[in-house]
């Protein structure tokens, strides 16, 4: 079994006893009085690399990154430090995250806030949606292509925004068939953990235009975001570095300053001023 293959029968398990205890209805009704979704789009677009701040307590290949007592407290200084989006983990077994940390995230801070989980029903985009996500991951290599389709449709229809993430150019043909209007491009391989920096960069130019490429993982500072964004990348989504750094605020700040300069911009220019 593969690493991610793993990691799914965990959530499907999880899953099934959160749907023991809310049954969909009554989820749909929390969803309903959950507060309008954030404009995600126009947070990632732009002029600019945009930065999505990690919250991210461990993670299956290094196993614990930080204690994180607080979500809230690290997402607040990361947004005080210019992130335009903050991921939050919700995953229990391998990456220590919680709905409730989703939640604590959406109330502290004003930019859009993202379900970065395995989600595999509609179920889960619900969810997402109660406790206050704007965003949602879906993972390609974790779902069938009709599975793929009907998540992005009803993420869209309840008001969040589906990050679709791909590792190979297989799955990224897949993602835009789907309908994929944001693509991320994983630098880790979820069936073997291994990074190579390098996927963002030979995907990049087989993105159509219009969709906007997130560039995930690996990124160690702004020497990284500033060859991501050499690559194309709109934005970059990190975690590791910053839950494991000293001070997060800075060290995102720094990242988007170096993304603030379209100068380290290498895409064809549509969308940049002369
Ligand atoms: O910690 P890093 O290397 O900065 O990576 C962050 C993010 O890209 C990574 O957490 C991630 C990307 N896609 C995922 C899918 C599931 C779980 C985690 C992830």
């Amino acid at each position: 079994m593969s690493v991610l293959e793993d990691i799914i029968v965990g959530v499907r398990e999880d899953l099934e006893e959160r749907q023991r205890d809310v049954p969909i209805e009554e989820l749909k009704r929390i969803a309903a009085r959950a507060p309008e979704p954030r404009d995600a789009y126009a947070a990632l677009g732009g002029d600019r690399v945009s930065v999505i701040a990690e919250v991210k307590r461990s993670s299956p290949s290094k196993g614990a990154l930080a204690a994180i007592a607080d979500p809230a407290a690290l997402a607040a200084d990361y947004e005080e430090g210019g992130a335009h989006v903050i991921s939050v983990l919700t995953e229990r077994r391998r990456f220590g995250g919680t709905l409730a940390d989703l939640a604590a995230v959406r109330a502290a801070v004003d930019v859009p806030v993202l379900r970065k989980d395995f989600i595999v029903t509609s179920y889960q985009l619900w969810e997402a949606r109660a406790h206050g996500a704007d965003l949602a991951l879906l993972i390609v290599a974790a779902l069938d292509q009709q599975a793929l389709v009907s998540l992005i449709e009803r993420a869209e229809s309840i008001g969040l925004c589906p990050l679709v993430e791909v590792h190979t150019e297989e799955e990224l043909t897949r993602a835009v068939d789907a309908g994929a209007k944001v693509v991320g491009v994983n630098a880790r391989d979820l069936k073997t953990l291994q990074v190579d920096r390098e996927v963002f960069a030979r995907l990049a130019p087989k993105v159509p235009d219009g969709i906007i490429k997130i560039a995930e993982s690996g990124v160690r500072g702004p020497h990284d975001l500033l060859a991501y964004a050499r690559a194309g990348a709109d934005a970059v989504l990190v975690g590791e570095s910053l839950v494991t750094g000293r001070d997060p605020k800075a060290a995102v700040n720094d990242l988007v300053t170096a993304g603030a300069h379209p100068a380290s911009r290498q895409d064809s220019g549509s969308e940049r001023h002369p």
